[in-house]
């Protein structure tokens, strides 16, 4: 179980977050949902180990685990696809996609799986990362993340540049990683997508959780009510 308690955070002077709890457990998918801003990206981030937060804001399996580095979350099994994907340009696809694989835990997503479910990452094995539609990017970040073998999955702007049958390829393939008991937490621009592909929805306002339940149960005027702030 991945959760965090009272997490704050801050970039400086600023603070992005302000008393956020939320939980995911293995096997589930909770959906963030927030409009610009809102800290979606940052609470991602946090849980990564990318913007600082105190020991006990995070608690991973029953220990306090927040304020490690980005390698110590991710050898404890939390990897994020960040917005923006951080591709290594100079590598080919395969190329970063065996990196990653060497980086992470040894398990069932390897680098011949991916490229089996993912024919359109096969078929750009060889492309430098720089010759890849943002489309592209994302279906290796994606990549990049499973054959590293998480237990906790932090997929930020999951649909971002992808056409709808890319959408539908990515949210097939992380069902079949759930019903495997990967977690994953997803920030999904479309709400109604985002609670049809979760089981627990978090709605974040100003940096702060403002509605929060099972997606099978929200009203969606409430929860587009939430997500502009109304
Ligand atoms: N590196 C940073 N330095 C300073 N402030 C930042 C930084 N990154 C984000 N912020 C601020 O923190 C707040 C939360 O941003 P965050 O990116 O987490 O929101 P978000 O909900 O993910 O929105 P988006 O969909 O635009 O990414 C915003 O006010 C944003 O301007």
């Amino acid at each position: 179980m991945l959760r965090t308690k009272n997490l704050n955070a801050c970039y400086g002077q600023f603070q992005a977050l302000f008393g956020v709890d939320i939980e995911v457990a293995p096997g589930q998918t909770v959906a963030l949902i927030g409009a610009n801003g809102a800290g979606k990206s940052t609470l991602m981030r946090a849980l990564a180990g990318a913007v600082g937060t105190t020991r006990a804001a995070i608690e991973l399996d029953g220990e306090a685990a927040g304020g490690a580095t980005e390698r110590r979350q991710l050898a404890r099994g939390v990897a994020l696809v960040p917005e923006g994907r951080r591709l290594f340009p100079s590598l080919t696809v395969l190329e970063n996609l065996q990196l990653a694989a060497r980086n992470g835990s040894q398990g069932e997503w390897t680098v011949r799986r991916v490229l089996r479910e993912l024919p359109a990452i096969e078929a750009l094995q060889d492309r430098p990362a720089t010759a890849l539609s943002g489309g592209q990017q994302q279906l290796v970040a994606l990549s990049r993340a499973l054959v590293m073998n998480p237990a906790y999955l932090l997929f930020d702007e999951v649909s971002l540049g992808l056409s709808p049958a890319a959408v539908d390829e990515v949210y097939r393939l992380l069902a079949g990683a759930r019903a495997e008991g990967l977690a994953v937490v997803l920030v999904e621009q479309n709400v109604r997508r985002a609670l049809r592909e979760s089981a627990r929805f978090y709605c974040m306002q100003k940096g702060r959780i403002v509605l929060a339940g099972r997606s099978s149960e929200a009203d969606y005027e409430q929860v587009t009510q939430a997500y502009f702030g109304a």
